[in-house]
């Protein structure tokens, strides 16, 4: 039986050192569904998508990962998740192929099986000619290209990607574009991903939600125009609104 699809955070604060990094966060994520999280540096993306992960525990929990809080979710649900934070996963001294085989077997998949999707990652990710090179070895792009390989490989229901094309070459950024909407249209995958670009969010997102000081102050509509001036508008207003008190 598949994973329900779905994640799930209610209220989510963090502070650290005193510090609120995360303020009350509501979010979700649907199935076959591309929300996007967009803001400026030290927004909390990461942050908020490292407690939606579990690797970070948040003040108050109530994050819910395919419908089970996040701390109690079992391998069967981890096994259906995909992610790529800050820095891919990724073993230097291993291959390209070894790297996303091993991701393959860890999410559960049995030899076989891994090895043919492993093949198909590379191939999808256009990683053919590095299959054999030691990822330390690798351009940044194609490092990035390696941590995606290794996050979609096992064809997950729920996807959490940190900035996913900041290092990918225009080529890249289409491909993965298209991956993603593959992933939602055959297996109603739930995919969050942050991003700096709006442009690129625009034509990849369903959803786009605004991130600025820890806490959402909006969202934007995607494929509309001005999206950058709405964007600034709501950070304007936000801070304005935090001075004013
Ligand atoms: N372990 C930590 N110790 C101290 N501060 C932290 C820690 N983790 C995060 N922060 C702070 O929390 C804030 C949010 O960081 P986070 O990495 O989540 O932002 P981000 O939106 O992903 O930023 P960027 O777009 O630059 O990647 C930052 O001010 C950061 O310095």
């Amino acid at each position: 039986m598949k994973t329900p699809a779905a994640v799930n955070a209610e209220r989510v604060s963090k502070a650290v050192g005193g510090f609120p990094v995360l303020d009350e966060v509501c979010l979700d994520v649907g199935p076959s569904e591309i929300h996007a999280l967009i803001g400026l540096n030290g927004a909390g993306k990461t942050t908020l998508m490292r407690i939606l992960l579990g690797m970070l525990k948040p003040d108050r929990v109530s994050v819910h990962l395919a419908r089970i809080p996040v701390f109690d979710s079992p391998a069967q649900v981890w096994s259906r998740v995909g992610q790529m934070l800050e820095t891919p996963f990724a073993y230097p001294e291993l291959t390209a192929r070894e790297n996303v085989y091993c991701s393959a077997r860890l999410h559960g998949m049995r030899r076989e099986a891994a090895d043919l999707a492993t093949r198909r990652a590379l191939s999808d990710l256009g990683l053919e000619r590095y299959a054999r090179q030691r990822v330390g070895t690798l351009s940044l792009g194609n490092r990035q290209r390696v941590g995606l390989a290794a996050a979609l490989v096992h064809g997950p229901d729920v996807l959490v990607l940190d900035e996913p094309t900041n290092a990918l070459d225009p080529r890249g950024v289409i491909v993965l574009r298209r991956l993603l909407r593959e992933a939602c249209r055959d297996r109603g995958a739930a995919i969050l991903v942050s991003s700096h670009h709006l442009d690129e969010v625009s034509r990849m997102a369903d959803r786009i939600s605004v991130l600025h000081r820890g806490r959402i102050i909006g969202s934007l509509q995607p494929g509309t125009v001005d999206l950058e001036r709405r964007f600034f508008d709501l950070v304007l207003h936000s801070d304005l609104h935090e001075q004013g008190q």
